[in-house]
């Protein structure tokens, strides 16, 4: 059986930078998957990637057996692979419901005239988009925010909406940008028992990029160590961080 994704001999550069470099990893359906490095060492890049927000300089990245370099960032989406952001890309003056229901929309089957209109088959749509994004607000526990706007929110619960508008698409593969960054011990906690869920519940395969090991540790099936782009190391949480050259790499980023 093939992987869900594929990433083979993946190489991007910026100018004479190299910020991904003869990058190969698979994800297999079903596990949570982590990218940990150094600053720098190209993680965002491998999931802007993915994402297709950059085209690789060489190298292949397939999902599900289908090439994705073939296909445009809506398309990604459309087939399945839903991301958060670092820097949280929520809109601030709409609701929590109003954030899902935007997530909602590559789903959307009727054409403009039916909305216009609002015939049977747009009112059977609009119930089946609350309806998933319902199911997302119960399974985060977002129900006392529902109707709240997003700017008025603390940042960790601004944190688990990202995540919610990302699940809301109805993912097969979810990719978190961060999930643990500025989030206090107590929270990041939480956000461990959201991915384990989200794996355990909703059968969703999770690729992260994350620092704190202690989450990364807790909540993945295995872990890629970048440096300079480039494959450092890879295997269990406990393999990737007793890797010598790991230990390397972050004792020289620690000291720098
Ligand atoms: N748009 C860009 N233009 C030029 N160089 C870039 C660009 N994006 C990233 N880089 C460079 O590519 C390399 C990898 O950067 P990347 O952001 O992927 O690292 P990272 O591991 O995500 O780091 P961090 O943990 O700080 O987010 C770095 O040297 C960075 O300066």
């Amino acid at each position: 059986m093939s992987s869900l994704l594929e990433i083979k001999n993946a190489t991007l550069k910026f100018g004479g930078v190299v910020a991904v470099n003869d990058l190969s990893f698979t994800v297999e359906e079903g596990e949570v998957y982590a990218i940990v490095g150094p600053n720098g060492a190209g993680k965002s890049t491998v999931f802007n990637l993915i994402s297709r927000f950059y085209d690789p300089y060489s190298g292949s990245i397939t999902f599900d057996g289908k090439n994705l370099l073939d296909r445009n960032a809506d398309q990604v989406a459309d087939l399945g692979i839903a991301r958060t952001f670092q820097n949280i890309e929520l809109f601030d003056h709409a609701t929590v419901l109003q954030n899902l229901l935007v997530g909602r929309h590559r789903h959307r089957r009727t054409t403009m005239l039916e909305e216009m209109l609002f015939t049977p088959r747009v009112r059977r749509e609009e119930k089946r988009h609350r309806e998933a994004v319902e199911e997302v607000i119960d399974f985060l526990d977002l129900q006392p925010y529902r109707n709240k706007m997003i700017a008025g929110l603390p940042y960790g619960v601004r944190k688990v909406v990202e995540v919610g508008r990302a699940l809301a698409t109805g993912p097969r593969l979810l990719l978190l940008d961060e999930p643990a960054s500025g989030l206090s011990v107590e929270e990041t906690q939480d956000m461990r028992w959201w991915i384990d869920d989200i794996r355990k519940q909703m059968g969703i395969t999770v690729l992260m990029v994350e620092h704190d090991m202690g989450l990364v540790s807790g909540v993945s099936d295995r872990v890629l160590a970048l440096a300079d782009g480039a494959k450092l190391a890879e295997g269990t949480p406990a393999e990737v961080q007793s890797d010598p050259a790991v230990i390397e790499a972050y004792l020289g980023a620690g000291a720098a």
